[in-house]
């Protein structure tokens, strides 16, 4: 007779979910009982970095990834991890231990009370199964629900006497299941498209992690040399969604709207694809966009679509869409823009390296087929200055900059990526957020490099705190930390650089090293 447990597994190994990123508690012993031999559990110590692996992981796959918290206490230390992944789409099955039926009531220990509210508003959606035989199902609609556009996270607890329950044969029938979506547009939806872009005079194109999660690059690509449009991409990046040596390439767009007036002046017409509108962060009023200048938008996000202050928006499948109207659009006869002049090497001087010098050395020795998940606030634009980044799938940075994502999503990316050199360029802040995740790393034999930027600030706070005209907070410095101590602590090899020689040792023989190494490398600050 099938039972719960056997319908669980046979429908997760069904779907490819054989990978599951866990911290157990007794609410989950029932689930992780006879733990099948094809799959791989992934511990995390603590479920902010459980949830950044597994967001990683999804990342990179593309796939639903389960995640198995421990009760409340596991979904409450989770849900900062839950803000990056809610807004980079991860289709995330988190699956929480609840007490047994009849404990839940009485609020026993560990019962997740209203346990369905406490994700919220962080998920697509959120469930208890009503009764035992109900947890397959419940769990077949989670995968779907997860996977299906917009793609994103979503929740379902589970007592844990439900494990061992029969189930009817009828259960089989969830396992085979296959849900699908498409997206293409109507001719004339396209046609609508295809004039607005047909008669500009001198369109720009904005890209956001969209177009990169959906593998669009190319297509989007092709589309700015057809109508030869600069290539911003979308402020706040979390993804590289075009190569950024690309002649057309412009960089990302400031995270503010003057700002973001100011760089697309003289554009009569802005192709958004793949981006909310947009993602602001410091607040700097201004015209949403310049005068006389339209907005078109493609998402594959209804939400995201309904909440755009300004344009038109066509809601569909991004890839589909752009193959469907590049065959309608003609060679544009505008002149090609041209390549962005490469920055100029910081010149040396003695003391603390420069965060430029740090991405002139990575951009000079890391292969080209590197991914960088980065999470050093003020170092932003110079690492997207110095660093080319030409591939899919070659950067990641917290989606909702909720920090702790860097160390622990590096270890789901090389999960999911075995073959490319994975790097994480980590500030010292940031580190700290998940910094047990280094011990994930060690005892899964990962060959990731950790660059730890150790400039003893929140820098970015520095900045934000002119912008904001406060010259007197405090907790902003964070001195005396010693990454490679810690390091060691978790099990991992670091070696401190302290001159750009040195930094230079350390990568090369990381990057030849089949284990990882943390790279500790004391900077000078520098303006986001
Ligand atoms: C979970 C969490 N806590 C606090 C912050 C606030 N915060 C903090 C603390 C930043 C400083 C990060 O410092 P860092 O050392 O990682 O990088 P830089 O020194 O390059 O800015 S940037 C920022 O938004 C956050 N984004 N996420
Ligand atoms: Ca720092």
């Amino acid at each position: 007779m099938s039972t719960v447990h056997s319908t669980t597994y046979s429908l997760l190994r069904h779907r490819g979910m054989t990978t599951i990123f866990g911290n157990p508690g007794s609410n989950e012993l029932p689930f992780l009982r006879n733990f099948p031999d094809d799959f791989r559990y992934i511990l995390g110590l603590h479920e902010g970095v459980v949830v950044g692996m597994a967001d990683g992981y999804a990342l990179a796959s593309g796939k639903p990834v389960l995640v198995n918290l421990h009760a409340a206490a596991g979904t409450g230390n989770a849900m900062g991890a839950l803000t990056n992944a809610w807004y980079s789409h991860s289709p995330l099955v988190l699956t929480a231990g609840q007490q047994a039926r009849p404990l839940i009531g009485v609020e026993a220990m560990l019962a997740n009370v209203d346990a369905t509210q406490l994700p919220k508003p962080l998920v697509k959606w959120s469930y208890e199964p009503a009764c035992p035989e109900d947890v397959p199902r419940a769990l077949s609609q989670a995968i779907h629900m997860a996977s299906l556009p917009a793609r994103g996270p979503v929740y379902v607890s589970i007592p844990y006497d439900d494990w061992g329950h029969d189930v009817d044969a009828d259960a089989e029938l969830l396992v085979e299941r296959d849900v699908q979506s498409a997206g293409t547009p109507s001719s004339s939806q396209l046609e609508w498209f295809k004039e607005h872009l047909a008669q500009a005079k001198n369109p720009a194109i904005v890209l956001g992690p969209e177009v990169d999660a959906s593998r669009a690059n190319q297509l989007a690509v092709a589309l700015a040399e057809r109508l030869s449009m600069p290539a911003w991409v979308a402020p706040s990046a979390s993804r590289c969604p075009f190569p950024t040596r690309h002649p057309c390439f412009r960089g990302v767009l400031p995270a503010a709207i003057s700002g973001i007036s100011a760089k697309l002046e003289g554009h009569d017409l802005v192709l958004v694809i793949g981006a909310p509108v947009f993602r602001y962060h410091q607040n700097a009023p201004g015209r949403y966009l310049p005068e006389g200048t339209q907005l078109l938008h493609l998402t594959g996000d209804v939400q995201e679509a309904a909440r755009s202050p300004m344009g038109d928006t066509l809601v569909g499948d991004l890839h589909a869409t752009l193959q469907a109207l590049l065959p309608l659009l003609e060679q544009s006869d505008r002149q090609l823009p041209e390549a962005l002049p490469l920055p100029e090497p910081v010149p040396e001087a003695p003391g603390r390296l420069a965060p430029e010098t740090v991405f002139d050395s990575l951009n000079a020795l890391a292969p080209e087929d590197t991914i960088y998940v980065k999470e050093s606030t003020s170092t932003v634009t110079a690492f997207w200055e110095r660093v080319e980044m030409r591939h899919p799938g070659s950067y990641y940075f917290p989606a909702s900059g909720g920090l702790g994502f860097g160390l622990p999503a590096a270890i789901g990316v090389k999960l999911a990526e075995p073959d490319r050199p994975v790097v994480a360029v980590i500030g010292d802040g940031s580190a700290n957020y998940a910094i047990s995740a280094l011990w994930s790393a060690v005892q899964y034999k990962l060959p990731i490099i950790f660059i730890i930027l150790k400039n003893d600030t929140y820098g970015a706070l520095e900045w934000f705190s002119r912008m904001l005209n406060v010259d007197d907070a405090p907790g902003l410095t964070i001195p005396g930390m010693d990454f490679c101590a810690l390091a060691n602590g978790y099990g991992l090899e670091a070696v401190l650089a302290e001159s750009r020689e040195a930094f230079e040792k350390a990568l090369t023989e990381g990057l030849a090293s089949d284990k990882p190494l943390l790279i500790e490398v004391p900077t000078t600050t520098i303006e986001p």
